[in-house]
């Protein structure tokens, strides 16, 4: 198992990791891999089942409880004989036998993560608990989606992994951030005391197909609303800053990282770095140059700005985004021009 000298991994006990599930072994089992999904049904839950069932070696389960994914996205695999979908909250504990786990389980936009924020850190914390009790018992290996909110409001720019961070500890995207790194926590102590194969990503924002429409995160709002020609909603004071990357970019990258050597935490995201004022104009100029953009308020401890230092995913994982924000914005407009029913002037 690798070891990495910011995060302590070194002190790992000795204990083996526990021996795969002898299902692996049985005569009947065909797959080389059983994987499980938390939060499949999500925005990139649904994108990395796709990539995960292309491998026809691989069986997936994908456990869900629809708070913010839909059956919707997975329906051309629903049914599939590799492929398994569970209704389950990972609040509760779950009993059944894989190889990997991603788990992604977590609402990921800041309207539906404050919604009920108490649910929120239950998620986050008793969702990671139960995910690692599984992750224990059947050996498997455990990769967690933790997110760039680690970073909190950050004093250093961009973020490298061995940051801290600046989070407030009480404020109202607390349950979020505070809650994934109790998260990250979870994931080192499980791995220190148990042995347990563990992988952290940190996500920077992502975007692409199948967002919700009314996800209410900022790319997907303004492609909606430029589609709907209403408005373009700034936050104030729009000099905050973002790093888009596109959801098949970070599908790899989190596939590079489960397959390879490296604990992490790390970093997986597009250094482009735009201010929101930006990407309004950047959403005007490429979907209807006729729509307004007007400034509205924003909400407390929105972070002023964000930009990840990939280093350690381009040594470690020889991962680097391909999609540039200009080329994955149209990707994204086709699908929710689509979903929404409005076909393109010409
Ligand atoms: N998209 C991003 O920009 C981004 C950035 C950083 C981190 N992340 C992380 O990536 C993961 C996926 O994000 P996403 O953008 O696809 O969000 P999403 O909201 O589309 O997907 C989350 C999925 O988890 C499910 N879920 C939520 N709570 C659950 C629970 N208690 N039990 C079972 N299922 C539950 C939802 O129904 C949904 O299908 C999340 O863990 C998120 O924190 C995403
Ligand atoms: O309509 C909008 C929505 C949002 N915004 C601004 O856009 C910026 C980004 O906001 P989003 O809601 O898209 O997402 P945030 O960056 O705040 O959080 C995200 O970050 C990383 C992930 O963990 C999560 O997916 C999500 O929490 C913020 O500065 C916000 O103020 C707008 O200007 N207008």
């Amino acid at each position: 198992m690798a070891n990495n000298s910011s995060n302590g991994s070194q002190q790992a006990t000795t204990k083996p990791p526990p021996l795969p599930s002898p299902l692996r072994n049985s005569k009947f089992f065909q797959s080389n891999m059983r994987i499980l999904v938390t939060g499949g049904a999500g925005f990139i839950g649904s994108h990395l089942v796709d990539r995960l069932m292309e491998n026809e070696k691989n069986e997936v389960i994908v456990v869900d409880n629809f708070f913010t994914g839909s059956k919707d996205n997975l329906k051309k695999w629903i049914g599939h004989p590799r492929f398994e979908l569970i209704r389950h909250d990972v609040t509760e504990t779950l009993l059944v036998e894989v190889d990997q786990i991603y788990h992604l389980a977590c609402p990921a936009s800041p309207i539906f993560y404050k919604y009920n924020p108490v649910k929120t850190i239950k998620t986050n914390v008793i969702g990671t608990l139960n995910m690692l009790g599984l992750a224990k018992r059947v050996g498997a290996r455990i990769l967690l989606t933790s997110t760039s909110e680690v970073y909190g409001d950050p004093l250093v720019h961009p973020q490298p992994e061995s940051y801290w961070g600046n989070v407030n500890p009480i404020g109202v995207r607390s349950c979020y951030d505070e809650g994934k790194r109790v998260a990250e926590t979870l994931m080192f102590d499980y791995h220190r005391q148990h042995g347990i194969e563990i992988r952290i990503a940190r996500i920077f924002n992502t975007y692409g197909p199948r967002m919700n429409i009314d996800d209410g995160r900022v790319v997907s709002n303004f492609i909606a609303q430029a589609i709907r020609d209403e408005p373009l909603t700034v936050q104030l004071p729009g000099t905050q800053t973002r790093s888009f990357c596109y959801v098949s970019d970070m599908v790899d990258g989190l596939i590079r990282l489960m397959e390879g050597e490296h604990t992490g935490p790390i970093n997986i995201g597009n250094p482009g770095e735009f201010t929101m004022l930006e990407l309004a104009e950047t959403v005007k100029a490429l979907i209807n140059p006729n729509v307004e953009i007007k400034t509205v308020e924003n909400t407390p401890d929105d972070p002023r700005q964000r930009k990840p230092d990939i280093t350690k995913a381009k040594e470690l994982l020889g991962w680097e985004p391909k999609i540039k924000l200009r080329e994955g914005l149209p990707l994204m407009e086709e699908d929710f021009r689509q979903r929404l029913g409005v076909a393109e002037k010409k």
